[in-house]
């Protein structure tokens, strides 16, 4: 089978068509935690025209890469007396969401919208935290939003007004696409799918770079291969979308040949599809214990 015909890959698609620039908020945000994925967050950001004066950032110690942005760009880090955030965006980790929380509680106002990007940690827990009537969108992730390419799964509060839900879908659609949820208890599984998901792949990339080597090839090399098969095939999957993941791998497939025989493997009953659903089922069993 042939690749799809060149008229369905779409050229240079937009990571997501309802992507807005930041430069009209003019609000002040406020991040909790400038790790790998407040990082992420920030870096898509300032990229799509955030004005880094309209940024505080409170993190006792962000990693080197991320505090180099923080201090390329002058964006306030862990000021003594912080203003009232327009928008707190927590992304700390959910393990130390009872000590932090109270600690930034201050900085929410009545027109405050918090965001979180915790693994776990619910609408009723932040509530609790913030006030009975406090406006709260959880959200997960994923890193690829550092490079515009994220996805987020969404669920807010019925406190959200309008404007905040609109500045908050601007500030998640700047560095990726974003699905809003009619239920929050889904967020555990989208953790499991998307917010984890990237690990799966880099996952990949790594097994399939042991295997080559195990087959005979200079480990050297086999890497490079494997990288290069995950970047290519994700990108033809990106320029695809009217085409489904299935369809790109029958195309893959020559009757009989070298694909066939290895996805009889993957795809046997013992394959890849079981090992996958207990490792999202792993993933959503743990986001649900990081709730208490
Ligand atoms: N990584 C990912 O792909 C995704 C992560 N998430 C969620 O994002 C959150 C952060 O995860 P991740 O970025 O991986 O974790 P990180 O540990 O990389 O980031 C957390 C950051 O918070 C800092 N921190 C520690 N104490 C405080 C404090 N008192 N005030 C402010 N900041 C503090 C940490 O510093 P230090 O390291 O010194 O403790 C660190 O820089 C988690 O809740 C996770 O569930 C959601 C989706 C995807
Ligand atoms: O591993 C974690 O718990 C976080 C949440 C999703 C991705 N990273």
């Amino acid at each position: 089978m042939t690749n799809p015909p060149r008229s369905e890959l779409s050229p240079e698609p937009k990571s997501s068509p309802e992507a807005l620039p930041l430069h009209a908020f003019n609000g002040h945000l406020v991040l909790v935690g400038a790790g790998q994925m407040g990082g992420a967050l920030l870096a898509g950001w300032l990229k799509l025209g955030l004005a880094p004066q309209r940024v505080t950032v409170i993190d006792p110690k962000p990693p080197a890469a991320i505090r180099a942005v923080i201090d390329a760009h002058g964006i306030a880090l862990d000021p003594p007396k912080p203003a009232l955030a327009d928008v707190l965006v927590l992304a700390i980790k959910p393990q130390m969401a009872d000590e932090v929380m109270p600690l930034v509680k201050h900085l929410v106002g009545r027109t405050t919208v918090v965001v979180s990007v915790m693994a776990g940690k619910t609408i009723a827990r932040m509530e609790q935290v913030f006030g009975q009537d406090a406006a709260v969108v959880r959200t997960i992730p994923n890193t690829p939003a550092a490079v515009g390419r994220g996805i987020t799964g969404a669920a807010a509060n019925r406190h959200v007004n309008e404007a905040q839900r609109v500045l908050v879908d601007n500030l998640l659609s700047a560095v990726g696409r974003v699905e809003w949820l009619e239920r929050e208890d889904w967020i555990d599984v989208v953790t499991a799918v998307s917010g984890s998901g990237p690990a799966y792949v880099f996952l990949l990339a790594e097994t399939l770079a042991r295997a080559g080597a195990a087959a005979g090839l200079p480990e050297d090399l086999a890497a490079r291969l494997a990288r290069a098969t995950v970047e290519g095939a994700g990108e033809l999957l990106y320029r695809s979308p009217a085409v489904e993941p299935a369809v790109l791998r029958q195309n893959v497939t020559s009757p009989n040949g070298t694909t066939h025989a290895a996805l009889q493997v993957l795809m046997a009953a013992d394959g890849i599809g079981p090992v996958f659903e207990a490792a999202v089922a792993a993933a959503t069993k743990r986001s649900r214990e990081l709730a208490g």
